[in-house]
């Protein structure tokens, strides 16, 4: 079931935020999107999510246009954590993560199979221990493994997450990309906007890199993150290098010389 955009085009308002940008994501993998503030990401997420509908060009999954799935059948197969999701109501944790399994709802109550999928999402978050607690009283880092847990609950054939790392501390960063790594691995489909490439070197198993609303480049790590195209796109002086356990790392030194 393979996520794809061609060709899309989208402005906000009268400046292009995507022009004609075209990606290919498969199930089984951890893709991430990278670029520059303002290059286009969350636009991006959002056109594959369906959240945006773009001026030209076809979001498709597994052939079918996104947009023209119901919103049940769509909220089945793809599970969104946007941008700096926030939680408005004083409902339980719990409660906030079964509300993931809505488009799976047949009656009014949770069924056995609903109950199982929320406890596993709870689980996998390490969220168990304070499901019972207000979302509005929890940290900003324990309320983003919350809502990762809603959209895991879902059970959805693609997680798409923008930076779901905002907000936790660096254990809980790993946590929350091997927990993405271990989605991708059990079959899903799995697209992350980062900002670190740290990160995204040690995780991802392809990157889309944009710059200006533009596919600067999308590949491999090694192929993507070349020292050419990070003083491009950020202007930094940064190369990829094997550590003495032979994993490929980068090296950031600095800013490239104006
Ligand atoms: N609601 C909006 N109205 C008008 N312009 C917008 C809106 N949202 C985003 N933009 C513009 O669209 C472009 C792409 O924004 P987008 O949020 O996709 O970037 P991004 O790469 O996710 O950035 P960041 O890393 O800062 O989150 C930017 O120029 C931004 O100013």
């Amino acid at each position: 079931m393979i996520l794809q955009c061609d060709n899309i085009w989208f402005a906000h308002d009268t400046r292009p935020a995507l022009e004609d940008v075209s990606a290919r994501l498969h199930p089984g993998q951890f893709s991430v999107i990278l670029g520059p503030n303002g290059a286009g990401k969350s636009t991006l997420l959002n056109c594959l999510a369906g959240l945006l509908e773009p001026r030209s060009g076809s979001v498709q999954l597994d052939g079918d246009a996104i947009l023209a799935l119901s919103d049940a059948a769509r909220a089945k197969l793809l599970g969104l954590l946007p941008q700096g999701a926030q939680t408005h109501w004083a409902i339980t944790a719990h409660a906030l993560v079964a509300l993931g399994r809505y488009p799976h709802r047949k009656g009014l109550g949770l069924s056995a199979e609903d109950h199982s999928a929320i406890d596993a999402a709870l689980t996998a978050t390490g969220t168990t221990s304070f499901s019972d607690r207000l979302v509005t009283e929890l940290s900003g880092g324990e309320r983003a493994r919350v809502l990762m847990a809603r959209v895991l609950a879902g059970q959805p054939q693609w997680i798409l997450a923008d930076e779901p790392l905002a907000n936790l501390d660096p254990g809980y960063q790993i946590d929350m990309l091997h927990l993405l790594r271990d989605q991708a691995r059990s079959g899903k489909g799995v697209v992350a906007v980062l900002h670190d490439l740290h990160h995204a070197v040690r995780f991802a198993d392809q990157v889309i890199l944009l710059h200006r609303g533009n596919v600067f480049a999308q590949g491999s790590v090694a192929d993507v993150l070349t020292s050419s195209n990070l003083a491009a796109v950020y202007g930094i002086d940064a190369k990829l290098f094997s550590d003495e356990e032979g994993a490929i790392q980068l090296l950031i030194k600095g800013k490239t010389a104006p």
